[in-house]
């Protein structure tokens, strides 16, 4: 079912009230809640991992709040996490394309943890490299930032790929991730995209719940308007 889902980035928030902030966008209305792991090795810069992935999933259990860890894995060795992530309690494993050998044996991996299986490109990495992928894929990611850091601004060149892909696959998950919000995601929805991650644009909006629901809304008329709305 291809339908709008809006991710904050939980890179934005205040890491020292980490669990209050992910609760808050809950209840603000997000559908998932992206984490961006970082091992200071793929991308310059480090930032948390599967321990901290485990208080917050003990914070918000599945069983009180069905709340979705959508794991965005910026490390070198990703065939090294998965166990750890799963066990931490993420429902999705974003690999990077750029990261690994054999990116068909790491979806299988994933998937055999109970995870659906994604993966990423970074900017200057084709879209053509997903063609073959994408049967396989629960979600694609295109990079509109240099992966690494939160509060970088959107490249719009990236929608060329998003909309060769949304052709390609026109029932697949496909996310956008980096300098999301109010100005650019209509163009991310122009293109096809259904799954904004917003990290900056979610935890600085004086009206966030009012942003929330304008991204949703801006998506999902795209996707009616393209044929490609199953909800
Ligand atoms: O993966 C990344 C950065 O590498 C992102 O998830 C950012 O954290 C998004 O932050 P904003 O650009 O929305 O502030
Ligand atoms: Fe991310």
């Amino acid at each position: 079912m291809v339908k709008a889902i809006i991710a904050p980035s939980i890179l934005a928030s205040d890491f020292s009230k980490l669990g209050c902030e992910c609760r808050r966008m809950y209840d603000l209305g997000a559908d998932w809640l992206h984490v961006d792991v970082m091992d200071g090795n793929f991308v310059p810069n480090i930032s948390l991992g599967p321990p901290i992935i485990t208080s917050l999933r003990k914070a918000i259990p599945r069983t009180e709040k069905k709340l979705f860890f959508d794991c965005h894995m910026m490390v070198a060795n990703p065939e090294q996490w998965v166990p750890e992530i799963a066990k931490a309690g993420g429902d999705q494993y974003t690999f990077h394309y750029e990261s690994t050998k054999d990116a068909k044996a790491l979806i299988q991996l994933i998937k055999e943890h109970g995870m659906r299986a994604a993966c990423a490109v970074k900017p200057g990495t084709p879209a053509s490299v997903l063609f073959e992928l994408g049967e396989q894929l629960d979600m694609i990611l295109v990079m509109t930032v240099e992966p690494g850091f939160g509060g970088q601004k959107f490249m719009p060149d990236m929608m060329a790929k998003v909309d060769e892909l949304r052709r390609r696959f026109p029932q697949l998950d496909i996310q956008v991730d980096g300098g999301l919000g109010r100005e650019t995601v209509p163009a991310a929805a122009d293109a096809g995209a259904n799954v904004i991650v917003a990290g900056t644009s979610c935890f600085t909006a004086p009206e966030p719940v009012e942003l929330i629901d304008y991204m949703r809304d801006t998506v999902n008329n795209s996707l009616k308007a393209k044929g490609v709305h199953t909800e």
